[in-house]
């Protein structure tokens, strides 16, 4: 036996001892809490861990409760665990016991990188969080905000656009100039323009969410502290955080003194501001409480953003009539005004029906973000426990039968003349960006985002696949992290049609 090996066997040996006199002396046990609702047998140590082994986690739990029902009770280590993957449960936790569930579990990448959670995602509710949730909703997300942007957002997506076009004929990578693009808007609109850190931040945030995506030890075990020292992911999550730190407040001090001097040299109220000015005239918040912030908007605003202008375009492509259809009607559009134009938005029905099967079929968030009960409730008899974690399975319910003809389909159709839509949450069987308290705060931002991109990928280009691949050939493989986005590079052909 070599050394290496004989280290992790007495780690894990060492862990089972641990475990097992713990059980014994603390006898802790869901017995406290009367019918729960059902599920698949636990093991001893790890609970269901094992039941999620196979395929994707929103695969692996859709497929579960087909067989133990829409409200499933599974033990993940130590951590009681209800999943909820029907429209009818998720009105119950998201809507009817709202205040209850309007907490989310702590997690420890959230605590390492939002400096104790201080950020909008993960704060616990309560007074700090209903103060940090006005500023987002008022200050910085507000529709007119939002529309401010668009100079920015025309300029990235104009560079995009040029560039795309100086590759014409041949193969690119897709994923990686949208992603890179979005992530620019994100933070040319948090940070000003001529931020010399930018693409730095964006490779550390980038970094980031791969190391928090992944399988973590120490929040399934959350009473065994040292777990989470020696699972390895606190020593990497630490050093990013470092890392991050040190350029959010070299931006937050810039700030502060461009502010000072444009007050003194202009006494204008006419500069534009970012995102940073606005949080730094909250009296209310730290500096790490706007760094927390800044980091919500790239944790939630990017990824998911670029995530679904790339389904949708594989997904049209393998859907040839869709694209067709779609471009036809963007190109009327904007045509009539010979070029396009962010206020012709309104105009392009087929494209938002496109935008909203692409969410019904690949939400970004696959189990929104998760909740935790927060006080002992019954819901349709079955008893939650306190301080369960709830997920809801938004992918799950997307493709449920029960709510939608042939679900497995990519039809945008569908959603003409039919009033289903997300920006409320109050359509439970379509709820891509949550609903109730803790709903996603962005979604004027990220669908403007995504709307006005994929726009312009439809009027300036027509696009193929590399190398004669066939559309069946595509590969439409996911990759389950802190957005469900492609597993491989969308890699494309574009040809213009509009220089
Ligand atoms: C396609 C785009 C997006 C999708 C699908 C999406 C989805 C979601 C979902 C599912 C949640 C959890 C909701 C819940 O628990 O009920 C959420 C929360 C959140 N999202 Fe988004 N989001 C998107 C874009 C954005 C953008 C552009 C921003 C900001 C720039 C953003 C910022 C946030 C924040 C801060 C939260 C936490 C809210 C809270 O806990 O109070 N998201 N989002």
């Amino acid at each position: 036996m070599d050394i290496q090996t004989l280290y992790f066997t007495s780690i894990f040996s060492l862990l089972f001892f641990v475990f097992i006199v713990n059980k014994i002396v603390t006898k802790k046990s869901n017995s406290s809490t009367p019918n729960l609702p059902p599920g698949p047998l636990m093991l001893p140590i790890i609970g269901n861990i094992h039941n999620l082994i196979g395929s994707l986690p929103h695969h692996r739990l859709r497929d579960l409760s087909t067989k133990y029902g829409p409200l499933m009770h599974l033990k993940l280590g130590e951590v009681s665990t209800i999943v909820v993957s029907s429209a009818e449960y998720a009105k119950e936790v998201l809507k009817t016991h709202d205040l209850v569930f309007a907490s989310r579990p702590p997690i420890q990448a959230s605590k390492i990188m939002s400096y104790n959670s201080i950020g909008l995602s993960f704060s616990p509710y309560g007074d700090y969080w209903r103060q940090l949730r006005k500023i987002c909703a008022l200050e910085l997300l507000s529709s007119k905000r939002v529309q401010s942007f668009q100079p920015i957002r025309s300029e990235e997506m104009t560079n995009l656009i040029k560039w795309i076009a100086s590759k014409e004929g041949s193969e690119i990578n897709l994923t990686k100039e949208v992603n890179s693009r979005i992530f620019l808007i994100t933070s040319r609109v948090a940070f000003g323009k001529e931020c010399k850190d930018n693409k730095k931040f964006i490779s550390l945030v980038w970094e980031a969410t791969r190391v928090a995506g992944g399988f973590n030890l120490g929040d399934l075990y959350p009473s065994y502290k040292w777990l989470q020292n020696i699972s390895g992911l606190k020593p990497k999550l630490e050093k990013l955080h470092k890392q991050t730190d040190v350029i959010l407040q070299n931006i937050i001090d810039e700030h502060r003194l461009v502010d000072k001097s444009r007050a003194i040299e202009d006494h204008s109220e006419e500069v534009a501001e970012d995102l940073v000015d606005v949080l730094l005239k909250q009296d209310c918040l730290s500096d790490n409480s706007v760094k927390a912030v800044i980091l919500d908007m790239y944790g939630g605003g990017s990824e998911t953003s670029a995530s679904t202008i790339l389904w949708a375009m594989a997904e049209m492509i393998k859907n040839p009539r869709i694209m067709k259809k779609l471009q036809a009607e963007v190109r009327e559009v904007f045509e009539k005004e010979r070029k396009p134009n962010e206020s012709d938005m309104e105009k392009l029905k087929y494209l938002k029906c496109v935008v909203k099967e692409t969410l019904r079929l690949h939400p970004p968030g696959a189990f929104l973000l998760p909740r935790e009960c927060g006080q002992a409730c019954e819901i349709n008899g079955y008893g939650i426990p306190f301080k369960s974690k709830v997920i809801v399975n938004a992918w799950a319910i997307g493709r449920d039968p029960n709510n939608w003809d042939d679900p497995e389909r990519f039809y945008p159709e569908r959603f003409i003349d039919n009033c289903v839509d997300y920006y409320k949450g109050n359509n439970f069987e379509f709820i891509p960006f949550g609903s109730g308290r803790r709903m996603c705060p962005g979604v004027t931002f990220g669908l403007v985002n995504i709307e006005f991109s994929l726009a312009l990928l439809m009027y300036h280009f027509d696009w193929k696949l590399p190398n004669a691949m066939k559309k069946e050939d595509l590969d439409m493989s996911e990759s389950f992290g802190v957005a469900v986005t492609r597993k491989n590079d969308l890699h494309l052909i574009p040809f213009t049609y509009h220089p």
